[in-house]
């Protein structure tokens, strides 16, 4: 364990010094694409204007046969592609294949200045970040790269929920944490079969109301990742780091998977992953607060002043922790509609209709 004052040190000579505050450009949905895929790649220039961040994956969803060419494709979509604003990630294997040696090396050699983030999967507690932080170190250095590349994990073992907290801490390059529903399923021998998700077998029933145990009683399903997305987020606002939900795995089901992303954007997440072009639009709307409460929050801010005290406004209450939770909001729409002039004239409207 390095002393709490190297923190902020370079792991290598040359390499780039760490950030202290980890950028927060928008997040709203994690494309994931094969860049193996002819089909899906040739889509990238196009889906990289819609998109907050394009991923290029490598580990799963990649068949072992298409590794190389997927590796290969990314350096090669990198270099040709103007991403604009949009961040480009990759999804290296893990730490125990094959391949991530050379998915590592090969990356940040060859496309190191255009990568933003390198998302590490199967991460099971800090040992595995701070490997990933001192190779990355070395690799900076020896590419001269001058900004610090950040990493993701994926909390999709048993063992990285147990350790979330200090993994979320385990180096400065850490940018945030995605839920893995499918992965941590397995990890926990829970019996469900899907990517993401409920489970109808998952339920809370209420109490007889006679004789007839099957007479009358309501069953409400429970969401399976409420715990885990929960603790995920305090292990990242208490590090100062962003939560997303992962993927959700029935693509045709797009009502669900609004629902389920609502949840984690209630929750606290950030963003989600989209798996499928359909699964953009869906995240983007429910990752960018409603005009309905951008315009509530502008008022609750407006109304409380100096942020101190307490106000009645339209029969609620509010005070200084109503308006923190506002700002939340409001900053967050600001941030958006910087970058989305259709966001910003809805936020606009709502908020002239609702004063
Ligand atoms: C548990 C986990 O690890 S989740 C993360 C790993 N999984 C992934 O990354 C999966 C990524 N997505 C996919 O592989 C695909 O979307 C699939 C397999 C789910 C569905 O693919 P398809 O059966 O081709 O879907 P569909 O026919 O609806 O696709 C329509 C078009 O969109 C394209 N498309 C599908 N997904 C994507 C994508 N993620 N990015 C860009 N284009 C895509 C298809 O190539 C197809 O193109 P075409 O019209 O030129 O033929
Ligand atoms: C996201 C992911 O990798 C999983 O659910 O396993
Ligand atoms: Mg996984």
């Amino acid at each position: 364990m390095r002393s709490p004052k190297d923190f902020f040190a370079p792991l290598a000579v040359g390499a780039p010094e760490p950030l202290r505050q980890i950028p927060v450009p928008p997040s709203r949905m994690i494309h994931f694409f094969d860049p193996s895929n002819e089909k899906m790649a040739a889509k990238v220039p196009d889906i990289a204007k819609k998109v907050d961040v394009l991923l290029g994956n490598l580990e799963d969803a990649v068949r072992a046969d298409r590794k190389e060419a997927a590796r290969n494709g990314l350096v090669s979509i990198a270099k040709s592609t103007d991403f604009g604003k949009t961040q480009l990630w990759t999804r290296v294997n893990s730490l125990d294949s094959p391949w991530v040696l050379d998915d590592l090396i090969t990356l940040v050699t060859e496309i190191g200045d255009k990568l933003d983030v390198i998302m590490v999967p199967k991460v099971e507690g800090a040992q595995d970040i701070h490997y990933v932080d001192r190779l990355l170190a070395q690799l900076e250095a020896r590419a001269g790269l001058t900004k610090p590349l950040l990493v993701h994990a994926i909390l999709e073992t048993a063992s990285g929920v147990a350790n979330v907290e200090e993994i979320a801490g385990a180096s400065p390059r850490m940018q945030g944490i995605s839920l893995g529903p499918a992965d941590l399923a397995a990890s926990r021998r829970m019996k469900t079969t899907r990517v993401g998700g409920g489970h109808p077998g998952y339920l809370v029933r209420t109490d007889p109301t006679g004789e007839d145990l099957n007479e009358g009683r309501t069953t409400y399903q429970q969401d399976l990742w409420h715990y885990t997305v929960a603790r995920m987020v305090d292990a990242c606002a208490a590090n100062g780091i962003l939560p997303y939900y992962g993927p959700f795995g029935d693509i045709r089901d797009v009502v669900a998977c609004e629902d389920q992303f609502r949840n984690a954007f209630l929750l606290g997440c950030v963003g989600a992953w989209s798996l499928h072009p359909v699964q953009i639009d869906i995240a983007k709307k429910v990752f960018s607060p409603s005009p309905e409460d951008v315009a509530w929050a502008r008022r609750v801010i407006a109304e409380m002043g100096d942020g101190t005290g307490a106000v009645m406004i339209d029969g609620k209450m509010q005070d200084d922790a109503s308006v923190k939770q506002c700002r939340v909001v409001a900053e967050l729409a600001d941030a958006l509609a910087a970058d989305d002039p259709e966001l910003a004239a809805a936020y606009d409207a709502a908020t002239k209709e609702a004063s």
